[in-house]
């Protein structure tokens, strides 16, 4: 077995909230130690940049074009992975050790179905904010992570469900097991004992919410489930945002943020709700979008394992208990990370890329045979 490396990965998620750094040990197949986790949360400015970024991108056709806002916003971005890499070595000195480092980048763009997935981040400029920070050799950088897999005629998303696997072996729950992360946009794994894990996006997580409250509250979440807790689910509203013809779609399938906003204008009725009925009902939405991917599984799920930030909240875990009859619990109380999850598999793929391990499966991203993907910077030659 090839000795754990040390792997930091970083994540700019679809929410918009800043960039997860966490540090891991794994040779790739299996995790040996999780280490330390922070969030560098970007300013307003920097949100709303990348909220321009997000709309220059929409009808990108080439994926290595950067009008409008998106020039900006790479660079804004790279320098503040630069930064969150910066306050990580700062708290936790491990610079000198760490071999791999995973860069996703921010996805602007996701159309899979024209093969065409726009992350934005600059992986050599990266490197070399790296270089200035760690002494040669430095560790390699592994960015661009969902490329390969798209140019192979897969969805490039979701990429965690390796990572999921390797977590899920050191578990004694009741299968089959749901992994669940609610970011943006939410997706699952199925994982059933050694089968293939089955993975795919299911709907909106936390983006629609996010979107409502920010126009209503001025407010970019609903904390807690405050909101949806005191509010009314129109359930009508939601049989008709159900009919989107993504939900009768078996998996593999993938999503970009925005691809629900206006179809959520046009059915789901928001103007005339009151705030809490409104995020009553997107809430509902998000745990109603899981329960349409169960009939495309196996076996339905006995455990539902939450990660991202919505497993915060309590209102979309009620939800999701009432609508899935799952036992529901949160990947903290697994002994998983319900914050680093993301961070941490982007670790783990830097180092499956760098053995040549492929990211995504037939299962996962419909790829046609598994695949590795991401390009290597390599360190410095030692001086
Ligand atoms: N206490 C809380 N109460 C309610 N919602 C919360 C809470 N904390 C976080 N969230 C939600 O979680 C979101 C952030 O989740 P996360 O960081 O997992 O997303 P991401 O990684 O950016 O997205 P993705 O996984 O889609 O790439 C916030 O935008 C917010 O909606
Ligand atoms: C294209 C893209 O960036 N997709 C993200 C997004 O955010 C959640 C969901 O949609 C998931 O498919 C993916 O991220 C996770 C980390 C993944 O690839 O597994």
């Amino acid at each position: 077995m090839p000795r754990p490396l040390k792997a930091i990965g970083l994540m700019s998620g679809t929410s918009l909230d800043g960039v997860d750094v966490a540090l891991i040990e794994t040779d790739g197949e299996s995790v040996a130690a999780f280490g330390p986790a922070l969030t560098f949360a970007y300013g307003e400015d920097d949100r709303a940049l990348f909220v321009a970024a997000l709309e220059a991108a929409r009808t990108l056709t080439d994926r290595d074009a950067r009008p409008g806002a998106l020039a900006a916003a790479e660079g804004r971005l790279t320098e503040r992975h630069a930064q969150a890499l910066a306050a990580f070595f700062e708290q936790h000195p491990v610079h000198r050790d760490v071999s791999v480092i995973g860069f996703h980048g921010q996805t602007v763009l996701h159309r899979p179905e024209i093969r065409l997935t726009i992350q934005i981040g600059d992986g050599p400029g990266l490197a070399r904010a790296v270089r200035a920070m760690v002494p040669p050799p430095g560790p390699n950088l592994v960015y661009d992570l969902r490329a390969a897999d798209v140019a192979a005629g897969g969805q490039g998303a979701p990429l965690v469900p390796v990572y999921h696997r390797a977590l899920a072996h050191g578990l004694s729950l009741a299968g089959p097991l749901l992994v669940l992360n609610l970011g943006g946009v939410a997706n699952i794994t199925y994982i059933d004992g050694e089968a293939d894990p089955i993975a795919c996006d299911t709907g909106p997580a936390n983006a629609l919410i996010d979107d409502f409250m920010q126009a209503r509250t001025g407010i970019p979440l609903d904390r807690d489930g405050a909101a949806a807790a005191a509010g009314r689910v129109d359930e009508a509203a939601l049989a008709r945002l159900l009919t989107h013809p993504f939900f009768a779609r078996r998996p593999p399938k993938s999503l970009d943020r925005n691809d629900f906003r206006e179809w959520v204008t046009e059915h789901a009725g928001l103007d005339g709700m009151s705030v809490a009925d409104g995020a009553a009902t997107l809430t509902a939405l998000t745990a109603a979008c899981v329960g349409a991917v169960l009939p495309h599984l196996p076996k339905p799920p006995r455990t539902l394992i939450a990660a991202g930030g919505g497993a915060h909240n309590p209102t979309l875990l009620r939800f999701l208990r009432a609508r899935l009859g799952v036992e529901v619990m949160t990947a903290d109380a697994v002994g998983w990370s319900t914050d680093a999850l993301e961070a941490q598999a982007f670790g783990f793929l830097a180092v499956r890329a760098l053995r040549g391990l492929p990211l995504s499966f037939p299962t996962t991203t419909g790829v046609p045979r598994p695949i590795t993907g991401g390009v290597i910077e390599l360190p410095l030659p030692a001086a």
